[in-house]
Order: structure tokens, then C-alpha cells, then sequence
């Protein structure tokens, strides 16, 4: 996967991509990443890239021009621009299953905003606008760094032989079972019994019955959106009853 970052601030990324996971990705190649300052493409003297809205109001806006000069580059340099990616608190909700969708795309364009917004005409160069939730940051960087993480565990080859994204909360559609490791015992704390039996049939019953369990105490909203073989719906109801509902 190539993935080229539209940025005021390149080294925000210089750690988070990498280290650990996605650094690994970069030192295998199957991951390619450019930084391009969009600074270094405005046209105005004093090096702006913001200006006031039309109309009044407060705040800056980010430019156009630097934004559509930037992608114009990245294009040249790779050919194509993959899917562009405005980060945006009017985007869509970003979640496993947008990271799923953009793991299989070969390059994706991401474009950092900062000030109070962008000019209303580069949403015309942009193939998808997400937000990381209904709250307000300083920039895009974040938002970016977040999506890139979530979207490049799922690449083949990333996670190696010994983890797997399948059954990661959200890959189901519901919350991961509990987890436990060594000692057996920590503290007065058990490991379940079933887990330590090794019989792998009721392990995996198990887990199932806990994945619903949690997704149902903590998340029964995700629920809704699922549709429950009938081993679940009778795990569900008793597990009701157990609530006292
Ligand atoms: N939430 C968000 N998900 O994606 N981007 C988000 C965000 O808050 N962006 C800021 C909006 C105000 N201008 C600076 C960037």
C-alpha cells in the first residue's frame, strides 16, 4: 500500500509510523509513505496557506490553492491519487469497518486540515471526507495517524503469524472475549478453568458466549446491526435473565 500525507507538520509522524506495527510494515514494504508540506506549495509570498472567509466570521480558512497544487504533485509523483481522504468532524464516522474498506485499496491520499476549516472547493478533490468523532482537534495529523494504524494491521503480512485482526473487537461485528495469560493464578485471580483445559471445542464455545456477553454490557447497540445465529439468540436470553431483564 502507498500512502501519501498533504501536511503542515511532516514530523508529527515521524514516530508513530515508525515504531512497532506499522514501522514494521515500512521495513518490510508493504507500506510506502510520503509526506508532502503543502506550505512548500502556496503561491502567496509571506509563505501563507490561510486566509479570511468571505462573508466574515472568525477564524481562518485553509486555501485551496496550495491543497490542489500539493495533490497535483503527488499525482505526478505516483501516477494516481488513490482514495483522498479529507479528515473532517462532517466525515463519516471512522470504524472497523471503514479501516476493512481502505485496507484494500492500494494508495490513499490523506489531506491534514488545520485552522478553523477549508475552503468549501477542495471537498471537490476528495473521494471521502471521515472524522474520528464528534469532537474538535487542532489538526488533521492525529485523525490520520489513527486511520493509517487501524488500516495497515490489516494489510496481509502485517500482523505476522502470531496475532490475527480476525478476532479483534469490531472484526465480528462484536467485542473480543476476556483474555487471560500466565501465571494460572496471580494474586487470588483465576484463569477461567475452561481455558486451561485445553479442550479447544469448549474453549471456543466459551469465548463466543463472552464475546456476546461483553458486546451485550457494553456495547448493545452493535447488536442491532447483527444478525444472531440461534446458538447466539439462546446464549442472549439467558444471558438477559442473568441481567434481570
Ligand atoms: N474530529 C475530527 N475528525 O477528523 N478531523 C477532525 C477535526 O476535529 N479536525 C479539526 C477541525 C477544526 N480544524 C482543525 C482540524
Amino acid at each position: 500500500m502507498k500512502i501519501d500525507i498533504l501536511s503542515l507538520f511532516p514530523e508529527m509522524f515521524a514516530g508513530p509510523l515508525h515504531q512497532s506495527i506499522v514501522g514494521k510494515a515500512l521495513e518490510k514494504e508493504l507500506l510506502q509513505v510520503d509526506i508532502t508540506n503543502y506550505r512548500d506549495f502556496t503561491e502567496s509570498r509571506q509563505h501563507h496557506v490561510d486566509d479570511y472567509p468571505y462573508g466574515g466570521g472568525a477564524g481562518m480558512l485553509l486555501q485551496a490553492q496550495p491543497i490542489f497544487a500539493a495533490l497535483d504533485q503527488v499525482q505526478q509523483n505516483s501516477g494516481d491519487l488513490g482514495r483522498v481522504i479529507l479528515l473532517d468532524p462532517a466525515g463519516r464516522q471512522f470504524n472497523q469497518a471503514v479501516a476493512t474498506e481502505l485496507a484494500k485499496e492500494q494508495h490513499l491520499t490523506f489531506i491534514c486540515g488545520h485552522y478553523e476549516g477549508y475552503d468549501e472547493r477542495i471537498r471537490t478533490q476528495v473521494t471521502d471526507e471521515i472524522s474520528l468523532g464528534d469532537y474538535v482537534l487542532t489538526g488533521g495529523e492525529l485523525g490520520a495517524m489513527v486511520i493509517i494504524d487501524a488500516t495497515v494491521r490489516l494489510l496481509p503480512g502485517v500482523l505476522g503469524n502470531t496475532a490475527s485482526a480476525g478476532d479483534d473487537s469490531f472484526s465480528t461485528g462484536l467485542l473480543e472475549y476476556p483474555q487471560y495469560t500466565r501465571p494460572a493464578v496471580y494474586r487470588g485471580l483465576k484463569v477461567p478453568d475452561v481455558l486451561l483445559s485445553g479442550n479447544h471445542q469448549k474453549i471456543a464455545q466459551w469465548r463466543a458466549y463472552e464475546s456476546l456477553k461483553r458486546t451485550y454490557q457494553r456495547r448493545p447497540d452493535l447488536l442491532a446491526g447483527l444478525k444472531l445465529t440461534a446458538q447466539q439468540q439462546a446464549w442472549l436470553r439467558i444471558i438477559k435473565q442473568q441481567s434481570g431483564i
